[in-house]
């Protein structure tokens, strides 16, 4: 049986990570076969590619090649670790995906959405998420959470200004218009216990579905 590929995605902050991981922890002790993975990165060779990207100093980097890693980091995670898994029936739960493209690189650095569409789909080819969760947050209370988290990494996108940050959410929020049945809010403002139930029991009546 083929499995479900469920994608997280927001802005800075906005508490991705920190709930997927309880959530596929959950999961995992309800038997349930997960796969917790990220982008850019979750295997070798996209790990590299994202010491690249976020290097704080390669203050450098031309918007166009920019995205070209992103797509080249998404297309060797896909073909080596996320694919297989989906054959095998797996659950994965990537954080951030095609997505996270379109709004960063597409809408906030102004490539075009469209145009970054074309060059993933050279990089995915027909492989898009089955659901993909966003989680809504204003960037200055994502930066909060992120200034009290002493042990997260600065990256060279965080290192952006607030502007940049608004047209990405902006750009998310284009996003939710145009892929309706794909794209679910999650408001991420609330406290997390709620932001966790909401989240998981979405998660769940998905892999209820896939089980029917
Ligand atoms: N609902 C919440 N309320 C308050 N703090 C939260 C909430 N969710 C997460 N946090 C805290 O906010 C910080 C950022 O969370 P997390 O790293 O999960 O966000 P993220 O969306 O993965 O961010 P990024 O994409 O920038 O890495 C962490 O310190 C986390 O504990
Ligand atoms: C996949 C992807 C990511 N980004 C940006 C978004 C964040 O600033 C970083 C990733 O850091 P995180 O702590 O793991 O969230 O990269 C992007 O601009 N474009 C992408 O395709």
């Amino acid at each position: 049986m083929q499995g479900l590929f469920i994608t997280f995605e927001g802005p800075e902050g906005a508490g991705k990570t920190t709930i997927i991981q309880k959530l596929a922890s959950d999961l995992e002790k309800l038997g349930v076969k997960v796969l917790l993975t990220r982008e850019p990165g979750g295997i070798q060779i996209s790990e590299k590619i994202r010491h690249v990207i976020l290097d704080p100093n390669n203050t450098e980097m031309d918007a166009r090649t920019e995205a070209l890693l992103y797509a080249a980091a998404r297309r060797q995670h896909l073909v080596e670790k996320v694919v297989p898994a989906l054959n095998e029936g797996t659950i994965v739960l990537c954080d951030r995906f095609i997505d996270s493209s379109l709004a960063y690189q597409g809408y906030a650095r102004g490539l075009g959405i469209e145009e970054v569409f074309s060059i993933n789909q050279f990089a995915i080819q027909t492989l898009m998420p089955d659901k993909t969760l966003y989680f809504d947050i204003e960037p200055e209370l994502g930066f909060e959470r992120i200034g009290n988290n002493e042990g997260r990494e600065v990256n060279r996108l965080d290192l952006e200004n607030l502007d940049f940050h608004y047209k990405v959410r902006e750009g998310y929020h284009i996003l939710l218009e145009k892929f309706p049945e794909r794209m679910i809010t999650i408001d991420a403002s609330k406290q997390m216990e709620q932001v966790y139930t909401q989240t998981k029991e979405i998660v769940e009546k998905l892999i209820g579905r896939l089980h029917l």
